[in-house]
């Protein structure tokens, strides 16, 4: 998703207007300290995806996010209010897609979204609604006659039925089938891109978020490592380069470098023709991902601190870390 950043509304500052922005959030569970003290900033427009291995946080995060859970300490604020406190027309603002909290089972799937329009001031059109998330065929159906995936596209439509400015879509499309997945891609670019909803999306799917997002943030053991756009953060990997070639005996070769073209340039040199089967494999953002887990789970949880993280790439890597905004993290 490349087009929101440019059509991002503005403040009459001309800088981009703060949806979500936390500080220094921790969360204590007992004695364990789960988040060690998270920065965010998302921007209004904009399609953020918080991403991390199993128990890193990111529920905890977002449920402090949605007012559904106290933060132990830190700053908050979520379209200019603290959720802590919010009221009901704060939550009338805000969509929710949860990774599995609806059991509305017995309801046909019109009635239901008929039903919850009615909570909302300004509801989208249930059977465009229906259209949009592609269940238009299963309007008269109970939701317990769905199967999993069709479940999850109601879950997305009761999520945005109350037209919300900001949509929490929290490992939204969990058993969706390719051309499914597909579908609710477009759909979510499409609310970001023509109706300006932010979006902050949880998802283990590397691949949605490289698709999907402006941003990435990666939480391991209670911090935010890394932040930057899936272009940033695939060159932030710690992994170089692969080229791989056949050689001139047949033998198929590889090789890992920071510079491929120098290497390809030599090959060719050696060669005095064309190099058979030549290909070069950029890191990737699964790289950077897998780096960083090893790296903050390893042995120094909880010591390094997302500076630290910097300190240990490039001095263009800094300029990635911390999930605030860019204008800070270039600070
Ligand atoms: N209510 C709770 N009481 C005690 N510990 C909790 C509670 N909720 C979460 N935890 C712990 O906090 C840590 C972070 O959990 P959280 O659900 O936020 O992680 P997550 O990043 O969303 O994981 P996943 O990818 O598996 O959904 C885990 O170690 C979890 O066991």
């Amino acid at each position: 998703m490349t087009g929101t950043m440019t059509s991002t509304p503005t403040t009459a500052a001309g800088s981009r207007q703060s949806v979500v922005s936390a500080r220094d959030v921790r969360m204590s569970y007992g004695s364990t300290e789960v988040l060690q003290g998270v920065d965010l900033d998302i921007h209004r427009g904009e399609i953020f995806a918080l991403l991390g291995p199993n128990g890193a946080g990111k529920t905890t995060t977002v449920e402090i996010l949605e007012g559904f859970r106290q933060r132990s300490a830190g700053e908050v604020r979520v379209l200019g209010k603290d959720p802590a406190h919010a009221d009901d027309a704060w939550r009338g603002r805000i969509g929710l897609v949860l990774q599995s909290w609806r059991d509305h089972r017995r309801w046909q799937v019109a009635e239901l979204l008929q039903h919850f329009a009615t909570y909302y001031p300004d509801p989208r059109d249930p059977e465009e609604l229906l259209e949009l998330v592609g269940l238009t065929h299963r309007a008269r159906h109970r939701v317990d006659q769905l199967s999993g995936g069709q479940r999850r596209r109601v879950d997305v439509a009761l999520g945005i039925i109350g037209r919300p400015e900001l949509l929490f879509l929290d490992e939204p499309t969990t058993g969706f089938d390719p051309e499914a997945r597909r579908e609710f891609h477009d759909l979510v670019e499409r609310l970001a891109r023509d109706e300006g909803v932010t979006i902050l999306l949880t998802t283990h799917d590397l691949a949605e978020a490289e698709r999907l997002a402006d941003r990435i943030a990666m939480l391991v053991n209670g911090r935010i490592r890394i932040c930057g756009t899936p272009a940033e953060l695939a060159r932030r990997a710690a992994a170089q380069a692969e080229v791989r070639w056949t050689a001139p005996d047949g033998a198929p070769r590889r090789e890992r470098t920071a510079d491929p073209s120098r290497l390809v340039w030599e090959l060719h040199r050696e060669t005095d023709g064309p190099i058979a089967d030549l290909e070069v494999r950029r890191p990737t953002l699964e790289d950077t991902y897998l780096h960083m887990v090893h790296e903050h789970t390893a042995g120094t949880a909880g010591t390094t601190d997302a500076r630290d993280a910097a300190d240990a790439g490039t001095a263009d890597d800094t300029a990635l870390v911390g999930a605030g905004t860019g204008e800070e993290r270039s600070a």
